[in-house]
C-alpha cells in the first residue's frame, strides 16, 4: 500500500531494513543494482484466527479464539482470518471488477487519476522497473467512500465489499482490544475508529504483463491499526518473520490476510509488531489481482504508545503524532500511506 522506496535485501537474522526516507514519490527509484536474485522465502506456518468464534455466545468458544488471536498477534503479527462472513460472491465481485478497470486497451482513459492534488482520494499510478512492478488505483473508503464511475459495477462490488470488511474492522478492533488486556471499546475510541482513514491499493502485477524484474513491490511496513489483504492467486506476498526469515504469506482465495500496522505496533508500544513485507513476482507468468486496504484512525488522532504499555521497565519506544502528520511525514500525501515509523523509533 505505502508509497514504497527500493532497499537493500538481505536474508538472515540480522536482516534489519533500512528504508530510504530521501525516496520522493515522484522520483524514480535508482534500480540498475536492485539485487533480484535474493527474493527467496521459505514455506512455513502462518496462523488462522475464526472471526465467527471471536464474536462466539459462548464465553468459553470466545475465549479460546481471543487467545489464538492473541498468540497470533504476539508471536506473528499476521495471521488469515477464516470464517469473515464476507460471502464469495463479493470476492468475486471485486476481483472481476478490478480486472475490468485495468483492461489493457483503457490505459489512457485511467490517466484521469494520475496524481492532481495532494488531497487527492481516488489515484492510479503505473510502476514499471526494477524495483517496482504493479498498476495500482489507491481510493480512500472510509469516512467516505470513493471509486472511478467505471466500468459498470465496478463501484458497487467495492462499495459492498468495503461494507462487509467494515463490521470485520469493528469486530477485531473489540477482540485486539481483548488480547491486550483492554476493556474492549479501547482501541475504537482511541483511535476514533468511527471516523477512521481508510485507503485501498488495488494492485495488478505485472503491469500490462510486462515486469522488468522479480519485484512487484519492494519490502515495506504499512501505517494504520492493521491491514487486511486479499488477493485472486495464491502466491507474491512474502513477510520477514519473527525469526527473521522472509516467509512466503500463500493467501488461499477467500481468506482476508491480515497484518498488524504501525500505529498498533506505536499503541502498545511494541508488544504488537508491523511487519516488513514484499511482493515478488514470477516474471510474467502470473496475472495477480491483489486488494491492500489499510485501517486506520481518524486523521486528526494522535497515536502514542499507551499509558498501560508504559512503566519504568517499557520506557515509551516511539514519538507521537497525528495520523494525518505521519502519513505526511515523508514528503507524501494522505493517499499515498507511508510508513514513517522508522522515523518515531526511540532509541
Ligand atoms: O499485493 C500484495 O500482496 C501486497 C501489497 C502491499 O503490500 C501493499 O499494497 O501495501
Ligand atoms: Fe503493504
Amino acid at each position: 500500500m505505502a508509497e514504497t522506496s527500493p532497499l537493500l535485501v538481505v536474508e538472515g537474522p540480522n536482516y534489519k531494513p533500512t528504508i530510504n526516507t530521501n525516496y520522493s514519490k515522484d522520483s524514480i527509484p535508482i534500480t540498475s543494482t536492485f539485487p533480484t536474485d535474493k527474493i527467496t522465502a521459505v514455506d512455513d506456518k502462518i496462523p488462522t484466527v475464526d472471526y465467527f468464534m471471536l464474536l462466539s455466545d459462548d464465553p468459553d468458544e470466545r475465549s479460546l479464539a481471543i487467545k489464538s488471536l492473541s498468540r497470533a498477534c504476539e508471536d506473528y503479527g499476521f495471521f488469515h482470518l477464516v470464517n469473515h462472513g464476507v460471502p464469495d460472491s463479493i470476492f468475486e465481485g471485486v476481483f472481476k471488477g478490478i480486472s475490468d478497470f485495468f483492461d489493457p486497451d483503457e490505459v489512457e482513459d485511467r490517466k484521469q487519476y494520475e496524481k492532481k492534488h495532494p488531497t487527492d482520494r481516488i489515484r492510479w499510478g503505473l510502476r514499471s522497473y526494477p524495483g517496482e512492478n504493479r498498476e495500482y488505483l489507491k481510493v480512500v473508503v472510509h469516512p467516505q467512500f470513493h471509486c472511478p464511475p467505471k466500468p459498470v459495477g465496478f463501484s458497487e462490488a467495492m462499495e459492498e465489499y468495503f461494507k462487509r470488511l467494515r463490521e470485520v474492522v469493528h469486530g477485531l478492533a473489540k477482540a485486539l482490544s481483548k488480547t491486550l488486556g483492554l476493556e474492549e471499546g479501547y482501541i475504537e475510541k482511541a483511535f476514533n475508529l468511527e471516523s477512521g482513514f481508510d485507503v485501498s491499493a488495488m494492485n495488478l502485477y505485472p503491469p500490462n504483463f510486462r515486469s522488468k524484474g522479480s519485484v512487484g513491490v519492494p519490502d515495506h511496513t504499512d501505517p494504520g491499526l492493521f491491514v487486511s489483504l486479499i488477493c485472486d492467486v495464491n502466491s507474491g506476498l512474502q513477510i520477514l518473520s519473527h525469526k527473521g526469515n522472509w516467509i512466503n504469506a500463500n493467501i488461499p482465495r477467500n481468506t482476508i490476510f491480515m497484518q498488524i500496522g504501525d500505529h498498533l505496533e506505536i499503541l502498545s508500544n511494541g508488544k504488537y509488531k508491523s511487519h516488513v513485507h514484499r511482493v515478488v513476482l514470477e516474471k510474467n507468468k502470473v496475472k495477480r489481482i491483489s486488494v491492500a486496504t489499510l485501517h486506520g484512525p481518524s486523521l486528526d488522532t494522535f497515536v502514542s504508545p499507551a499509558i498501560e504499555f508504559v512503566d519504568k521497565s517499557h520506557r515509551p519506544a516511539y514519538r507521537g503524532m497525528t495520523y494525518k502528520q505521519s502519513l505526511e511525514a515523508n514528503g507524501g500525501d494522505e493517499i499515498d500511506v507511508q510508513s514513517n515509523i522508522e522515523h518515531l523509533r526511540l532509541a
